[in-house]
């Protein structure tokens, strides 16, 4: 408790750590704490399952009792269980202040969440479509005098890929004080360092842990070299093989899209396996993922929406179904597991094409993956089965509209965003047609050139 207090914190924020386990800080708290006491805006990265969420809630909540009002706090997620499990910690560190909460995020009643906004609530913990969407539809709320703006997985809510943050978050950080407190954290900070450090202008302490390798030592890092045609009989075998040896373990399978992890899911509970998806387009993602995490179904299917930040210590293996096409996105993936001290086992399927990805991997991590082995006779037995399961499976989603539902979702979300779908496709339809007469352009401009040569 005394290296708590050490760092500033109060006897009882101390004491109420301890309670639930915090005893000694860990680098990123040692180091962030203090700095975010002295009222300093911090950009912390450090590595997956080292404690940044304690780093940041835990300053606040000393911040907060010492002049408390509504609304204090705003955390930024990219994911609604991430925000769920932040919005935990808060509600369990910050119990003795009566502390009062607010989740806002998509999938649930807007009326209900702006109701809640209206009752000024210390922390808002929040994804930032959904109070960018607040924001723009309702002034029963407002941030004008916010002490603290957090981003987790900051880079992620800054990237601009398929899900793109930009328009939101320009809306939020207009409703929000220039005179604030800003705190970034991330695993991976890296990429964005420059646009971070323009939102956290005040004197910005910045932390980044001295290690060589990026991922945890705890981690046991292999891969499989299998040919794409047969990976999912790998994967069945893997599965198998692990259920058999250690009943007690958890398991998270990472697929590249939606469909996969439902095509997957569908074949592994065909064969028994206790599995359950998670992916962008189930409507029941919270009721998932707490039967994962209550060890009811302990294998979890998912995309890259459980990639960052979700804390299941039972977690023991993790399984890359694609090489992910960005090391950063392993790094994250890879670090469901062997958090907080913990071992851990990350094994990934590589297939043919993949190779180069597994190099960029290696190279960002600073480490080589060690190969992992299995009794390929005993894959090759079910081969056949596998395969015919999965074709069985894909043609039962096919019967269950999957694509269809895709498409409608796009379209819904193309409108919730304020554009219009058809015209969007139009736009995209041209886009593509001039991307391939320039492609043609190019490769006349280099034949021409390759004949005078
Ligand atoms: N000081 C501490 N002592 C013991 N356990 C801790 C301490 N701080 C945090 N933990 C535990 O470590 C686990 C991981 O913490 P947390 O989820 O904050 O990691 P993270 O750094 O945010 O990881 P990620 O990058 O994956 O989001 C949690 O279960 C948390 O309770």
């Amino acid at each position: 408790m005394a290296e708590f207090r050490a760092l500033g914190l109060a006897p009882w924020l101390a004491e109420q750590a301890r309670q639930v386990g915090l005893v000694r800080p860990t680098p990123v708290q040692a180091a962030c704490i203090p700095a975010v006491l002295q009222g300093r805006d911090c950009l912390g990265c450090a590595k997956t399952g080292s404690g940044k969420t304690a780093a940041f809630v835990l300053p606040v909540l000393q911040a907060l009792s010492e002049d408390p009002y509504g609304i204090f706090c705003l955390v930024l997620t990219p994911t609604r269980e991430l925000a769920y499990q932040i919005a935990e910690q808060f509600r369990v560190l910050g119990k003795p202040l009566g502390l009062k909460d607010c989740v806002v995020v998509g999938g649930l009643d807007m009326v209900a969440q702006a109701l809640e906004l209206s009752r000024k609530p210390h922390v808002v913990i929040a994804t930032p479509g959904r109070l960018a969407d607040h924001l723009r539809s309702s002034n029963t709320f407002s941030l004008k005098k916010l002490k603290f703006l957090i981003m987790d997985e900051a880079d992620r809510l800054l990237e601009q890929g398929c899900a793109d943050f930009t328009a939101d978050l320009e809306v939020i950080l207009e409703a929000v004080p220039a005179r604030r407190q800003t705190l970034l954290f991330s695993a991976t900070l890296t990429d964005t360092l420059k646009e971070l450090k323009s939102l956290a202008a005040n004197r910005p302490f910045c932390w980044e842990a001295v290690s060589e390798v990026r991922t945890v030592e705890e981690l046991d890092q292999r891969y499989l070299l299998v040919p794409e045609a047969v990976k999912d009989a790998y994967l069945v075998h893997l599965v198998q093989t692990f259920q058999d040896e250690h009943e007690d373990w958890s398991i998270i399978i990472f697929t590249k899209t939606c469909k996969d992890c439902q095509v997957l899911n569908m074949m592994l509970r065909k064969y028994n396996f206790p599995s359950v998806a998670l992916h962008s387009m189930m409507k029941q993602r919270f009721a998932a993922l707490a039967k994962f995490k209550s060890s009811i179904f302990k294998i979890l299917i998912a995309t890259d929406v459980a990639a960052r930040g979700l804390d299941i210590p039972a977690v023991q293996v993790v399984i890359n179904h694609n090489t992910p096409g960005l090391p950063k996105i392993y790094i994250h993936r890879v670090g469901r597991t062997a958090r907080a001290g913990r071992k851990g086992m990350a094994i990934t399927l590589v297939t043919q094409y993949d190779i180069h990805l597994v190099h960029a991997i290696e190279e960002e991590i600073k480490l080589k993956l060690q190969e992992f082995s299995v009794e390929e006779k005993l894959v090759l037995n079910i081969l056949t089965q596998v395969n015919v399961t999965r074709r069985e499976c894909e043609i039962e989603l096919e019967g269950m509209d999957f694509d269809e539902k895709k498409e409608i979702n796009k379209r819904k979300q193309m409108i919730l965003e304020g554009k219009d779908p058809d015209l969007e496709a139009k736009r995209k339809a041209e886009l593509a047609k001039i991307k391939k007469k320039n492609k043609q352009c190019r490769e006349k401009v280099q034949q021409v050139l390759q004949k005078r040569k």
